[in-house]
């Protein structure tokens, strides 16, 4: 579990964290979003103890990270995969982790196997991929076979074999009973990978909800709907006080309104549909309409 407690941090009198409370916990994937700048870095490099809040503070397991016993037995984290020594091996990176924090050399192997790197093990840093540093940095994230994993942007890079192999990696860690944190823009990606979603923008937070619950709540649900004959059916809403839009191939798209009472208006207008769906906003919907006035570099129409 981690525990994010009225955490700020300012840079030269500019508050880029500003009075988070939130919690990571156990059995589920928590996502952690924001536009650009928002302060997700700042807060998992807080969290890490690799920057000192200017109030509150952070938790794993119950104690500020610097007093964590076996730091990598008990966090495991993803940050910069660019921040490696590109003269070292895979192999020769992680035994040198697993040397300098009292881990199995065993965990070694292990790990490389479990993040496809096995081929490369004895291949320079140097010569990776982007793809094969962030598979090199997962693989250091788990030696320690931590309860708590935080990854920043892990599929960077990746080609989408290797994002499917991250989401379903991290949703079995967390089947394992593990707390996972991950930032990722790709929001399509995150709707099929968090089960809960914590929001922030310019640093505070925005939401903290189930990530169902975050697109119920931030998105909107509109009903598709054709007829036969169109204009009948426009004619009907129309008169109902309805709210449709025109859409492309004759189609409407309802808003506020149930779908059972679109079929019922329908049904007795002698209108015949020929097709009605609910049409929910996706995640990436969702989050561009929640975080439109906490997004600090937006490309404007010239
Ligand atoms: N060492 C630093 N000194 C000064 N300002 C900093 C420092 N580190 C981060 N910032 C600023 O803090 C703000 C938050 O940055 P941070 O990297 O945490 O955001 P982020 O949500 O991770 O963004 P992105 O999605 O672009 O990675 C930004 O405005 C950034 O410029």
């Amino acid at each position: 579990m981690i525990q994010v407690q009225g955490l700020s941090k300012e840079y030269d009198g500019t508050r880029v964290v500003d009075d988070l409370d939130f919690e990571v916990r156990p059995g589920v994937v928590t996502g952690f979003l924001g536009p650009n700048g928002a302060g997700k870095s700042t807060t998992m490099r807080m969290i890490l103890g690799l920057e000192r809040p200017t109030a509150g503070r952070t938790l794993v397991d119950g104690r500020p990270y610097a007093e964590l016993p076996d730091p990598l037995r008990r966090v495991g984290a993803l940050l910069d995969p660019q921040a490696l020594h590109g003269g070292r091996t895979a192999r020769g990176h992680l035994r040198w982790l697993a040397a300098s924090n009292a881990l199995p050399k065993r965990r070694v192997d292990e790990v490389l196997a479990q993040v496809g790197l096995t081929d490369a093990a004895d291949r320079r840093i140097r010569g990776f991929s982007l793809g094969m540093r962030q598979r090199l940095g997962v693989a250091a994230a788990l030696l320690g076979d931590p309860p708590v994993l935080m990854l920043d942007e892990p599929v960077n890079g990746l080609d989408p074999e290797g994002i499917r192999w991250i989401r379903t990696l991290l949703r079995g860690l967390a089947a394992e009973g593990r707390s996972v944190l991950v930032s990722s823009h790709l929001m399509t990606e995150m709707a099929l990978t968090a089960d809960h979603l914590v929001v922030i923008g310019r640093g505070r937070l925005l939401a903290d909800a189930a990530t169902t619950e975050f697109i119920d709540r931030h998105g909107r649900t509109r009903i598709r709907v054709r007829a036969v004959n169109p204009e009948k059916l426009s004619a009907l809403m129309r008169d109902s006080g309805l709210d449709a839009e025109p859409v492309d191939g004759g189609a409407w798209e309802v808003s506020g309104a149930e779908p059972e009472r679109l079929a019922a208006l329908a049904a007795a207008g002698g209108v015949v549909l020929y097709e009605i769906a609910v049409q929910q906003d996706s995640l990436e919907e969702a989050f561009m309409r929640m975080t439109a006035d906490s997004v600090e570099y937006r490309a404007v129409a010239a």
